[in-house]
C-alpha cells in the first residue's frame, strides 16, 4: 500500500498544462473552421495566459477586414503582413496565439513558432470544417464557384503541413469544452514525453 502525501495538493488539469508549457507560447494552427480562436480563447482563460488571434490583430492594425486587405492588396500582401504580425506576437510571450489558416504553411512562420511555442494543430475533417464555415463571410479564399471543392483541396494540400505541428487534437462536433479538456489533457502529457 502506497503512503498518502498530505503535503501534495494534486494539480488541476490547467495547472499541469500550465506547468508543462512553462515559458513557451502556445500556438494553434489548423485550417479555417477548425476552431483556433473559439478553442484559443478559452484555453488561454483556463491557463491564465493572454490571448491574441493573429487575424484580428492583422485587421486591427490594418483598420481593415481581412476581406478588405485581401481585395486591396491581393493575397502575397496579406501573407506578408500576416508574418510580420505574428513574428512580433510571438516575442511577447507566453500566451496563447491561434493563427490564420495559411499561417503555418508558410516555412518561416512555421520556424518561428516551433522555436518560440508549443503548437497544437486542430485537426478536423471536410463536413465539420464545412458546417462552420458555411455559415458566415469573411473567408476570401473560399469565394470560389465550389469552396467545399476548395476546402477539400486546402486540406489535401496543408494537412501534412500541419502535422508537423508538436502536437494534434481532433476538432469535432462536441461541446467545445470537451476540445478545451483534450488540449488541456495533450499540453499536461508533453511533461511525460519531454
Ligand atoms: N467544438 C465546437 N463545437 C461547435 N462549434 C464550434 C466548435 N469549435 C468551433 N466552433 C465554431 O465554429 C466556428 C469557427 O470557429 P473559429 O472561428 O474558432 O475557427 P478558426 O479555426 O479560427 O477559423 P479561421 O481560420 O477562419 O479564423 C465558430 O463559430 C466557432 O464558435
Ligand atoms: O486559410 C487561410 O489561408 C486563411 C484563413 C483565415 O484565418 C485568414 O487568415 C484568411 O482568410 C486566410
Ligand atoms: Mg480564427
Amino acid at each position: 500500500m502506497s503512503a498518502l502525501n498530505l503535503s501534495e495538493t494534486p494539480k488541476t488539469l490547467s495547472e499541469r498544462a500550465r506547468a508543462a508549457l512553462g515559458n513557451r507560447n502556445l500556438v494553434f494552427v489548423g485550417l479555417m473552421g477548425a476552431g483556433k480562436s473559439a478553442i484559443g480563447r478559452m484555453v488561454a482563460q483556463d491557463l491564465g495566459l493572454s490571448f491574441v488571434d493573429s487575424d484580428h490583430e492583422i485587421e486591427r492594425v490594418s483598420r481593415m477586414t481581412i476581406t478588405e486587405l485581401f481585395a486591396a492588396y491581393g493575397e502575397a500582401e496579406f501573407r506578408a503582413l500576416e508574418t510580420r504580425v505574428i513574428e512580433r506576437l510571438l516575442q511577447a510571450g507566453p500566451r496563447v496565439v491561434s493563427t490564420g489558416g495559411g499561417a503555418f504553411i508558410n516555412p518561416n512562420t512555421r520556424q518561428r513558432i516551433k522555436e518560440s511555442g508549443v503548437s497544437v494543430w486542430l485537426k478536423a475533417d471536410l463536413d465539420v470544417l464545412w458546417n462552420r464555415v458555411s455559415r458566415r463571410e469573411g473567408r476570401p479564399l473560399l469565394k470560389t464557384a465550389d469552396p467545399k471543392g476548395t476546402l477539400r483541396a486546402l486540406m489535401d494540400d496543408r494537412y501534412p503541413i500541419y502535422a508537423e505541428a508538436d502536437l494534434t487534437v481532433i476538432s469535432r462536433d462536441v461541446r467545445k469544452e470537451v476540445i478545451v479538456k483534450d488540449v488541456l489533457a495533450t499540453i499536461a502529457g508533453l511533461a511525460n514525453k519531454e
